[in-house]
């Protein structure tokens, strides 16, 4: 990577804001179902404790939509971190504004401050220079570490770069370095799993990859709107109508290029997501009106698995149901377990796709374990990363 890392700049003694991807997955108490993006950062944030730097750590978590909303609140991610470095890690009760600055400013070298979830000012998402000059006011140093938001020109992703010198982190160098490396050249068949909940988000992406890969297998969220655009009935499932056309173009074009697309022939409906509600796996043609497509149904798992078997290189975002609620986790487990078992070199990323693979238990088996789904999406189709652009060329 030819930008600059924090091997780069002295840190001794400054104020270091360090922006990591800590979006993680929680369940209905808030608490933490899988904290390998916390685990992610930890090489970074200790080498700046190392080093004596003051440390003001920030993170967005969920979509809050621009509002203080306790439900997306950072507390359980500070008591997570404070476990996981063994020492105190100061709580700030908001992002920006000078209680906030006094926080920064009495911390020690080595003391570790972070601030509350960046959402809640909806200025965040828009980039506003004002909100970001505001977040460059508590430090001296930015570095982003923040690889899982990387595709975002956030304030505290891109617009912050403007005020301070900024430098990448070793976690956000280490996904670039092994990301560029494995998938620059990929060995064939090259195949892509696409799932999760984020359609508008994701859809785009996929034009491209049809572009770059033999097989492109959606399960998931995502495959709804694909089914509707074949004209099936999807109920209550989650489907983007605007992007029902899209998804017809799309699977068109796979036509065109040649890549396979393999959509689900089965899927589990459930009237609502809930443990142990009653469930049956049903054909695409026939999901019920009143009822959800929640997961794959065996047959399409049995399907994706035998092309995944057939990889060379994998590249999986998006789990393939409702994991979190069982029974709807068993197209992802098979899925999971069959990227485990092709020995092809596989790329699983994004905060609830790596839950559900290391829920599988086989996240030793993956060749790498990125703490970025969209971003590792976009990064894979080619595109540039505002939050990787904007940091000092070495
Ligand atoms: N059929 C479905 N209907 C509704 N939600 C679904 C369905 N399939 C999967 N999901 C949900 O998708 C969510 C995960 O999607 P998401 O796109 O956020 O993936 P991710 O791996 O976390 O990537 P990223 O890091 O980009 O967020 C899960 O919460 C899961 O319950
Ligand atoms: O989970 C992710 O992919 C990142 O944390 C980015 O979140 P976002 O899609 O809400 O911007
Ligand atoms: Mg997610």
């Amino acid at each position: 990577m030819n930008k600059k890392s924090i091997r780069d700049v002295e840190v001794k003694g400054k104020k270091v804001f360090v922006r990591v991807d800590f979006n993680v997955p929680l369940n209905e108490n808030r608490e933490i179902t899988d904290d390998t993006r916390i685990r992610a950062a930890l090489p970074t944030i200790q080498y700046l404790r190392e080093q004596g730097a003051k440390l003001i750590v920030a993170s967005h978590l969920g979509r809050p939509k621009g509002q203080f909303n306790e439900k997306y609140s950072l507390k359980p991610v500070a008591k997570r971190l404070a476990e996981l470095l063994g020492i105190e890690v100061k709580m700030a009760p908001d992002v920006v504004g000078p209680e906030v600055e006094k926080m920064a400013g009495e911390l020690r070298p080595g003391e570790v401050l972070l601030l509350e979830n960046v959402r809640f000012y909806p200025e965040e998402e828009k980039n506003d220079p004002e909100f970001a000059r505001k977040l460059a006011r508590l430090a001296e140093i930015f570095v982003n570490d923040a690889f899982g938001a990387a595709h975002r020109a956030h304030a505290s992703t891109a617009g912050i770069a403007s005020y301070l010198p900024a430098v990448a982190g070793f976690l956000m160098e280490k996904e670039i370095n092994f990301l560029s490396r494995a998938l620059n050249n990929p060995e064939r068949p090259f195949v892509a799993i696409i799932g999760g909940a984020k359609v508008s988000d994701k859809i785009g992406v996929i034009e491209n990859l049809l572009g770059k890969v033999d097989a492109l297998l959606i399960g998931g969220g995502m495959a709804n709107t694909f089914l509707k655009a074949m004209g099936y009935e999807t109920g209550k499932s989650l489907v983007e109508e605007d992007k029902v056309n899209l998804a017809g173009e799309l699977m068109n074009k796979a036509k065109e290029v040649g890549v396979k697309l393999l959509l689900p022939s089965d899927v589990v409906v459930a009237p609502r997501i809930e443990a142990g509600v009653p469930s049956k796996i049903v054909a695409v043609d026939s999901i019920p009106a009143e009822e959800m497509a929640l997961d794959i149904g065996e047959k399409t798992a049995k399907l994706f698995r035998e092309e995944i078997l057939k990889a060379k290189t994998v590249v999986w975002n998006g789990p393939m149901g409702v994991f979190e609620v069982e029974p709807f986790d068993r197209g992802t487990v098979a899925v999971a377990e069959a990227v485990a078992e092709s020995g092809a070199l596989s790329v699983v990323g994004g905060g609830d796709s790596v839950a559900a693979v290391e829920k599988a238990g086989v996240a030793d088996k993956i060749t790498h374990i990125s703490t970025g789904g969209g971003a590792s999406l976009e990064f894979l189709e080619g595109k540039k990363l505002p939050g990787v652009e904007v940091l000092n060329d070495k």
